[in-house]
């Protein structure tokens, strides 16, 4: 993962936006005018009711102090409407930077969709407008956290300079008692500031990664009950509950620098104002001006501290991990032109490089061990099918051959090297279908049975689908059952008759590259023939894991699992430079021919 929080990132991030703020003078005045405004409602509360107590009530004048008390509501009123302009002005500068952001991510969005050719298919178009959907959202977040940034720090600013100027006119002895701590507080939050932002920036990051594996999941829970995958989701899925676990963790235990901070600087203070009382009385100060002290430290400085310590930490590492995000996306952005990466430059106008036609399949290095002290089952693994090969993998048992399809079908990761299905990672449904051995099915209708691997919103006429039984051999099975509407009971079935179904259904998927690992084992050798035809004459890449050697010879390539030996050829090929394979056709005796 980036590490959106790196030293360069960091400075590049505060160089933009200190850039950004210097572009708008103006806005910035008027901000800070506004804010001066709600300072000083800050100093006229605590001044106004100390001379309420001083030159009025303690000195038998009510009207005297009444009148203070109607300056300090005049000077609320004054705040107030600083308050509502600051709004307006934080606004003026907040906008701006997501209009920046929100041209920069919509120009991307329509540019990745014009190159992605003249006639982009369904699933580019979807792709590009969920990533314009996901990045306006990350929009929406960096300019909220913006916004809590600088209100935070800017109050935090004024009302501590409105605050420590009251409490200098009331006495300046009042300043001997005050700053100290405070100063001790602001010390302590500045040093943890930026250990505590990477621990947020960190549990930030594993719930993201939670709750995108969670999403997966659910996405994908026929195939991984289909596949047997239960066992490896449950443990990535607690390995990232760990990882979260561990993040908010060390989060709170650093968060125990913010309640240090706060309290040496927001609440020690008080304690020591309300202590020191005779050493200050006893110094001239009055009544009035400790009660105005109080109502400083109480009402002003305390509740600004708080929103500093809470809001920076927060929003500042969001801000960090979003603007991050929002600089590095696209993936293939090194694609773009270099005038594109600056924001609010619109779209090229000239023709886009057309797109690099992918193979079906592309291993490079795939090694693959089940545990870190365990003897890998692949090593250094290169393989190539194009967009409509045919390949068959076969190996003696314990091979390999299964962890291949699972590794193709992205349901275990390399231990190194790379998996690309049509050049992109094999994460997606829609662009693979992995048949296993033991096929699913659920009790359910023939028609939700056949449909349930197509993609989101998809569906098949029931030409298609009746089309797809005849095409694998179903047909008969399926008119037996009643037709598409029969319901099916998954126990009245034998294990060939689900093959059958499910057969049928990766049959019926739009999926460029089908994976069969032995998932006619259950038929008899014409009907396996058969249904693996039917794949060979479907568009697109079929790798069938061979239950019968029968197999190799209907393939345009053989793949030969045999550790360190592994071989990929022809049948001619390797029955020629192969010995294994020599083998284990040695006794295959052919059947007669379709
Ligand atoms: N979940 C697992 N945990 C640990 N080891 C495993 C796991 N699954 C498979 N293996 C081991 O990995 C090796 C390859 O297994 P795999 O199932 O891929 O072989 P195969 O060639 O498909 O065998 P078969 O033809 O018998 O199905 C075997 O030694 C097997 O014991």
């Amino acid at each position: 993962m980036a590490d959106h929080g790196g030293g360069d990132g960091r400075r590049g991030l505060v160089a933009a936006g200190t850039r950004f703020l210097l572009r708008r003078p103006r806005v910035l005045v008027a901000l800070a005018g506004w804010s001066v405004l709600e300072a000083a409602h800050t100093f006229a509360l605590g001044f106004a009711l100390a001379r309420a107590l001083d030159d009025g009530f303690l000195r038998g004048r009510p009207a005297v102090g009444l009148w203070w008390l109607a300056a300090a509501v005049c000077g609320l009123l004054a705040g107030a409407l600083g308050t509502s302009r600051v709004y307006r002005s934080v606004a003026a500068l907040t906008e701006p930077l997501r209009d920046a952001l929100v041209r920069r991510v919509v120009g991307r969005g329509l540019y990745e969709a014009v190159a992605g050719g003249n006639t982009p298919s369904g699933a580019a178009r979807a792709g590009s407008s969920s990533v314009v959907s996901r990045l306006t959202h990350q929009v929406e977040i960096a300019r909220d956290s913006f916004a809590g940034l600088v209100m935070v720090s800017r109050s935090f600013v004024f009302t501590a300079v409105g605050a420590l100027a009251g409490l200098f006119l009331l006495a300046p002895a009042l300043l001997v008692v005050v700053l100290p701590p405070l100063a001790a507080g602001l010390a302590v939050f500045a040093l943890t500031l930026r250990p505590l932002a990477r621990r947020q920036r960190m549990f930030l990051e594993a719930d993201e990664e939670l709750a995108g594996e969670v999403g997966r999941t659910f996405a994908a829970l026929r195939d991984v009950t289909a596949c047997g995958a239960e066992e490896r989701v449950r443990r990535t899925g607690l390995l990232r509950i760990e990882t979260e676990r561990r993040a908010a963790d060390a989060l709170a235990r650093w968060s125990v620098f913010r309640a240090l901070a706060l309290g040496l600087g927001g609440r020690l203070p008080v304690v020591l104002l309300l202590v020191m009382a005779p050493w200050l009385l006893a110094r001239g100060v009055t009544a009035g001006a400790l009660a105005g002290a109080l109502t400083y430290l109480t009402q002003a400085l305390l509740p600004a501290l708080q929103s500093l310590v809470h809001g920076l930490g927060g929003a500042g590492a969001r801000l960090a991990v979003v603007i991050g995000r929002l600089r590095e996306e696209p993936q293939p952005g090194a694609a773009l032109p270099r005038a594109q990466a600056t924001p609010g430059t619109p779209p090229p106008t000239h023709a886009p490089e057309p797109e690099p036609v992918h193979p079906a399949l592309e291993l490079r290095g795939v090694t693959f061990a089940y545990g870190p002290g365990a003897e890998p089952v692949l090593r250094g693994l290169d393989l190539v099918l194009p967009s409509d090969g045919h390949l068959t993998v076969v190996g003696p048992s314990g091979a390999g051959k299964s962890t291949l399809a699972l590794l193709v079908a992205g349901l275990l990761a390399p231990t190194a090297g790379t998996v690309r299905v049509g050049g992109e990672p094999p994460t997606s449904v829609e662009r693979r279908v992995l048949i296993p051995q033991e096929a699913y099915v659920f009790s359910g209708s023939v028609r939700d049975n056949l449909g349930c691997l197509l993609p989101a919103g998809g569906s098949a006429t029931d030409q298609r689908m009746l089309a797809a039984l005849e095409a694998v051999g179903a047909g008969e099975l399926v008119r037996r059952l009643g037709g598409l509407r029969a319901i099916v009971e998954p126990r009245a079935l034998s294990s060939g008759e689900r093959q059958l179904l499910a057969l049928a259904r990766a049959y019926l998927t739009p999926a460029p590259l089908v994976l069969l690992d032995e998932a006619g084992s259950q038929l008899d050798p014409a009907a396996e023939e058969r249904a693996e035809h039917a794949f060979a004459r479907r568009p697109g890449a079929l790798v069938v894991v061979a239950h019968r050697i029968s197999s190799a010879l209907r393939a345009d390539s053989v793949l030969v699992l045999d550790g360190v030996r592994t071989r990929c050829g022809t049948h001619a090929e390797l029955l020629e430079h192969s010995p294994l394979y020599r083998d284990l056709t040695a006794h295959w005796v052919p059947g007669p021919r379709r």
